[in-house]
């Protein structure tokens, strides 16, 4: 478990991270979501031990984080590779300068290559990788002397959605025997593999936003299976009722809907509902809400 506690940091005299105290546990993929400037990369770069917090404290298993730098793999926004070599040369050149010797690359390269979907591309010069295979390439850098907490900053901006759900899939994969933490603008994608998401904004955690799936109960949406009849609303008084298509309505009211209810009167009325349900409340929908200001 790797516990942050009252975490403080302030950059050229300006507050950058606010009393930051939150824990990740075990075999977790937390998502840190936050706007521009929040002060995602620099928390991360706390955790990773590249910047020494001024107050406050991180551990890992009880113990300080910077005592266990060998545990850490971590992914930087922008990866800064030597355009020149071939996966396999950069992979070697980075994991000599962490210190791993010649017998252990020569197990661990091929092993990580395959793990992260590149080992057709272990002679390919890095110049003609795509985006996707390079943020890959980063990650099987980060990963190369096995860390249990692995760090990835913006792992999958700038894909295109395959090389996302590429990402998602081998976040996925490591989050199996690792324990992950990934900043994010990718809410939706990022759904796949993040257990729960913080947000953070102007240094300071405003919560928890669970990766549950959460519905307005003042909204439903109901669809036909051919185009529906009227609707007398003599049981439901005070709703309103949006034709999106013939097949499509939504039906919205000031107080929470009885689905059931609703369900029953339409059947008696002669509709043919292909489904019925309350409308889902994205993360993203929540995110914003949660940021905006009061
Ligand atoms: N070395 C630095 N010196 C002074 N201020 C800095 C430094 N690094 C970052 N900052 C400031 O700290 C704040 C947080 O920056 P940070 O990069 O951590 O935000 P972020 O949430 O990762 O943003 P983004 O989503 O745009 O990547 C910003 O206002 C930034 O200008």
């Amino acid at each position: 478990m790797i516990q942050i506690s009252h975490l403080q940091l302030s950059l050229q005299r300006r507050l950058i991270l606010d009393d930051i105290s939150f824990t990740i546990h075990e075999h977790e993929c937390l998502g840190l979501i936050g706007p521009n400037g929040a002060g995602k990369t620099t928390l991360l770069k706390c955790l990773s031990g590249m910047i020494e917090s001024e107050r406050g404290s991180i551990t890992m298993s009880s113990r300080p984080i910077r005592q266990q730098q060998q545990s850490i793999g971590y992914l930087s926004q922008q990866t800064d590779f030597k355009s020149w070599m071939t996966c396999e040369q950069s992979l070697r050149f980075f994991g000599r300068l962490s210190g791993l010797d010649r017998a252990t690359l020569n197990k661990r390269i091929p092993d990580v290559l395959h793990e992260v979907g590149l080992h057709n591309q272990q002679t390919e010069v890095i110049e003609r990788l795509s985006g996707g295979m390079r943020q890959r390439l980063g990650i099987a850098q980060a990963i190369l002397h096995e860390p249990t907490f692995l760090i990835l900053d913006e792992p999958a901006s700038a894909l295109d959605p395959s090389g996302r759900h590429d990402i998602n899939q081998l976040i996925l994969r490591l989050k199996k025997r690792m324990t992950i933490i990934v900043s994010t603008h990718l809410l939706e994608d990022a759904k796949t593999c993040c257990d729960r998401f913080l947000v953070i904004k102007q240094g300071k955690l405003l919560g928890p936003l669970d990766n549950q799936r959460n519905v307005d109960q003042y909204r439903i949406q109901v669809e036909t299976l051919t185009t529906a009849p009227s609707f007398s609303a003599t049981r439901f008084p005070r709703v309103e009722i949006d034709r999106i298509n013939p097949c499509c309505y939504q039906f919205s009211a000031q107080q929470p809907l009885d689905l059931s209810q609703l369900a029953i009167t339409l059947i008696q009325q002669g509709w043919s509902i292909a489904s019925i349900a309350y409308q889902p409340i994205g993360l993203e929908e929540r995110f914003l809400d949660m940021v905006a200001d009061v």
